[in-house]
């Protein structure tokens, strides 16, 4: 497994905007989307491709085109919703599955609620997208399930991570072919292992409270 924190001042500027609690929802949403799609183009490095023959108005030549199938793309409902413009408008052809999975805020278990993907995912690269990595459960049980299903290699992109879920994903899945790429790995967990400092929930912060 490799982790990659982009440094780069728009993606420290826009995040700290982000992490203001006074941001309104509206202007939440649009800079989760410029994030994500700054973040993508780290986490895109290793696309897959290939030369394709092309006539431009003067000549023959070879390009480059993405290999089929298209790279798939797989928000973690509800808060990955919120990034998947963010990158579709980076890789318009991706195919997109989704995972609808919520953390009990009691025993932080990871509870999956809806699934809807392609049944075989063989040999296929996948982007998942879930903006916040606090215990690392959620991750860890839709990593767990995309392989299963066939997956070769799985790219997450993430806005904040916290030291702990990635020493739990790091132990676990040392071996795997897995990127975490991310804008910030923050401090540590509060006791509701909530990130600190963090930006609250990022599911109510898109959307509004649930409870
Ligand atoms: O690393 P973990 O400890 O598992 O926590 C991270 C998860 O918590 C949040 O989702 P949440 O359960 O709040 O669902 P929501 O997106 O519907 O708000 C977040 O979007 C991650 O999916
Ligand atoms: O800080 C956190 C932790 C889990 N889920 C969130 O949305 N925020
Ligand atoms: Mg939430």
């Amino acid at each position: 497994m490799r982790v990659l924190v982009v440094d780069h001042p728009l993606v420290a500027h826009k995040l700290t905007v982000l992490r203001d609690k006074d941001t309104p929802s509206p202007v939440f949403r649009l800079l989760t989307e410029e994030l994500v799609t700054l973040l993508a183009y780290e986490a895109t490095r290793n696309v897959r491709v290939e030369p394709v023959n092309i006539e431009t108005p003067v000549t023959s030549t070879i390009g480059t085109g993405l290999v089929k199938p298209t790279p798939l793309v797989v928000p973690i409902l509800r808060a990955g919703l919120g990034m998947l413009e963010g990158m579709t408008r980076l890789v318009p052809t991706a195919e997109v599955g989704f995972l609808g999975m919520a953390r009990n805020e009691e025993t932080l278990e990871a509870i999956t609620y809806a699934e809807r993907l392609p049944d075989d995912l063989t040999g296929r690269q996948v982007f998942v997208l879930d903006p916040m990595l606090a215990t690392g459960g959620t991750l860890r049980e839709a990593i767990k399930f995309l392989f299963n299903r066939g997956a070769a290699e799985i790219v997450c992109i993430c806005l904040l991570g916290a030291p702990e879920g990635l020493s739990v994903l790091e132990e676990e899945l040392a071996d795997a072919n897995v990127t975490i790429v991310l804008a910030s790995i923050d401090e540590r967990l509060d006791e509701k292992a909530y990130i600190v400092p963090g930006l609250g929930d990022a599911g109510d912060r898109l959307y509004g409270v649930v409870h």
